[in-house]
């Protein structure tokens, strides 16, 4: 197990090996600045005008102190110099004021950018991640890429918009502070960038070390976030309890968490002594820049009022690269995150599935494979190899075969939600791959194996079929929900097809997995389309729905092309032809009467469910 958390085979590494560095600051915050640009100009300028209004405050305020000094520090009794040095007082206050108020509104501003860009941001990974192949999410890099960019991603994203804008106001603060200094004397400007080099240093040097031990803890905090969802997540705590693995989850968490702690310890007082040490020498510098005003003082090079305002000025420039400093650690450290949220929507573009092409057959009349073979990506062995097949409009057709034979990916590939690795599917002649994949989809409905769940009510659950189909008095829906045996179902619900199905929310309802699956016929039904393909429909259902689904696709036979995927080979003795998979290869084909003829597997598994000797 140790030696699995150091190099688990689900570390997902870049694979070319290739490991990130921590960038430079600009190619951090470009692209984050870009993204704040896009997402709200107005609020981003107001922002920008607002930072440097401050700065400008901070600098006229810094000189207007010069002025004070050198009035207060003048000739004459306290009353005449008060009284001397009030204009310049007002001055400062009023710079204070403005500055105060410019940070304020900076405040505000944010207010309104920061939710902006968070919807830009996710408006962009959902619509990437929408926009790709089918086969990218069996792509391990891709899946992994789109999981740290909508998990870490867009949340230090967040972040990093809040940082770069206080690196921003940090920026304007030390620029203010050295342009007062240079207008006091030239030389104080040299000398506070050399009391700045420690500060600066303890920066690097902290996130360096934080980047390389953030690292080294990907693997684990992987670790820790999936066990994570064993422990807490509704799905894998019915078996998890059944199978009494309670302990087990426990134990491993504390395996992993224990190394965990030990490195972010680890990680935590190395980061932890540089700042110290930067602390201290920046102690140590300040002092020597205090000196070295001294000497200036005593040697006669700089006025008393200027000397003291260069006190200040220091003061204030080591406030804000305080600043600077954690913002540019913190940028630092969500670089990585940030980089990968960028990394994969440009991933995501390359792999955008074409929108252009020659429109789909509406209703297909013949549809043929020739010579198909898929591999899933990463996969050594295919999955389908050398199909050929010709089905005919308003066929039924049929795929069995056992677990793993390829009848799913081939209903995919008929679906056009994969494209064959070798061979071509044709619709009418057309190969489908120079057809526009959209026009390619609106023909087809498919029941797939395991449905998805909508966290909506039952109406949408089945409208999601084809959601802008125009249902005037629901009389479609209501039509596919009695033909899937579906209209039982909701009419047990509290609130009947406005009752919410998802336990997550207050006052949801749950449904068995057959009520689930007859929704999810009645959605393909609703759906409708010249090619149904259903896989497994009826697997959860009891005899009495599955009576109801196999009526209904006799019924629509000869009106529609079908392809049923079923294990129950008592289902498909109607269908026109059956095709039996075996290791991703048509082994027999027929009817249902010349497999059992040939007496060969097809016969085999028939006997088996029966009960009968495999005669005809
Ligand atoms: N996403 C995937 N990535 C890699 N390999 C896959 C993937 N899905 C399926 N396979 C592999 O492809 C082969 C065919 O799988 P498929 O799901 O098409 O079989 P099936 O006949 O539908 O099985 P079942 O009867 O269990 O539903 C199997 O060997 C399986 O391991």
């Amino acid at each position: 197990m140790d030696e699995e958390l150091v190099t688990p085979y689900w570390h997902l590494e870049r694979p070319d090996g290739a490991r990130r560095t921590p960038r430079q600051l600009s190619a951090i915050t470009l692209p984050v600045l870009r993204l704040i640009w896009q997402s709200g100009r107005r609020p981003a300028l107001t922002i920008l005008v607002l930072q440097l209004a401050a700065g400008a405050a901070t600098a006229s305020g810094l000189l207007a102190t010069a002025r004070v000094l050198d009035e207060l520090l003048a000739a004459g009794t306290a009353p005449d110099r008060l009284l001397a040095a009030a204009p310049g007082l007002a001055l400062v206050a009023a710079m204070l004021a403005l500055r105060g108020a410019a940070e304020a509104a900076v405040e505000l501003a944010r207010a309104r950018l920061e939710p902006a860009l968070r919807r830009t941001a996710e408006e962009r990974l959902f619509a990437a991640a929408l926009g790709v192949q089918l086969t990218d999410f069996d792509d391990a890099d891709f899946y992994d890429g789109l999981h740290r960019a909508r998990d870490r991603g867009l949340f230090h994203l967040d972040r990093a918009v809040g940082n770069t804008i206080d690196l921003l106001g940090a920026t304007c603060g030390v620029t203010a502070a050295v342009a007062g200094l240079a207008v006091l004397h030239p030389l104080l400007v040299p000398l506070l960038v050399v009391g700045m080099i420690p500060e600066a240093w303890a920066v690097l040097k902290a996130a360096q070390r934080g980047y390389a031990g953030m690292r080294s803890m990907v693997t684990l905090n992987r670790r820790v976030q999936l066990l994570a969802e064993l422990a807490t997540e509704r799905d894998p705590a019915g078996e998890l309890r059944a199978c009494q693995a309670e302990p087990y989850v426990l134990a491993e968490y504390r395996q992993v968490a224990d190394l965990l702690k030990e490195k972010e310890t680890q990680v935590g007082l190395s980061m932890a002594r540089v700042r110290t040490a930067g602390r201290a020498m920046a102690g140590l510098a300040m002092a020597g820049v205090l000196a070295v005003l001294g000497l200036m003082l005593h040697a006669g090079w700089i006025a008393l009022a200027a000397a003291g305002t260069a006190v200040i000025a220091v003061r204030v420039a080591a406030a804000a690269l305080r600043q600077l400093a954690q913002a540019a650690n913190q940028l630092f450290e969500q670089s990585l995150y940030v980089a990968d949220y960028h990394d994969f929507l440009a991933d995501a573009d390359r792999r955008k599935r074409p929108s252009r092409g020659t429109a789909a057959p509406r209703s297909p009349e013949r549809i043929t494979l020739h010579g198909v073979g898929f591999t899933y990506p990463g996969s050594l062995n295919p999955a389908l190899r050398e199909i050929d097949l010709t089905i005919h409009a308003g066929q039924t057709i049929a795929l069995v075969g056992e677990n793993g034979s390829g009848k799913t990916t081939l209903a995919r590939v008929l679906a056009g939600l994969y494209r064959p690795t070798s061979g071509a599917v044709r619709w009418d002649g057309l190969d489908t791959a120079g057809l526009d994949p959209y026009t390619l989809a609106d023909r087809v409905v498919l029941v797939p194996q395991h449905p998805v769940r909508w966290p909506h009510d039952a109406r949408t659950n089945v409208r999601m079929g084809r959601h802008d189909r125009p249902d005037p008095g629901d009389h479609a829906l209501r039509e596919a929900a009695s033909l899937a045996a579906a209209d039982d179902v909701v009419a047990g619900m509290p609130a009947g097809w406005r009752t919410l199905l998802s336990r997550h929310f207050r006052g949801g309802h749950e449904l068995s997995a057959g009520q689930w699956q007859r929704l999810a016929v009645a959605r393909g039904l609703f759906r409708d389309g010249p090619l149904l393909i259903w896989d497994e429909p009826t697997a959860p259902l009891d005899a009495k729905a599955e009576y109801a689904v196999y009526e209904t696709l006799r019924g629509l036979a000869g009106e529609r092309t079908v392809l049923l995927i079923t294990h129950r080979l008592t289902s498909v003795r109607h269908a026109d032809r059956i095709y039996l998979l075996h290791q991703g290869r048509i082994a027999e084909e027929g009817t249902h009467e010349e497999l059992l003829a040939l007496q060969g597997r097809y016969a085999e598994l028939y006997a088996l469910q029966t009960g009968k000797p495999a005669r005809r």
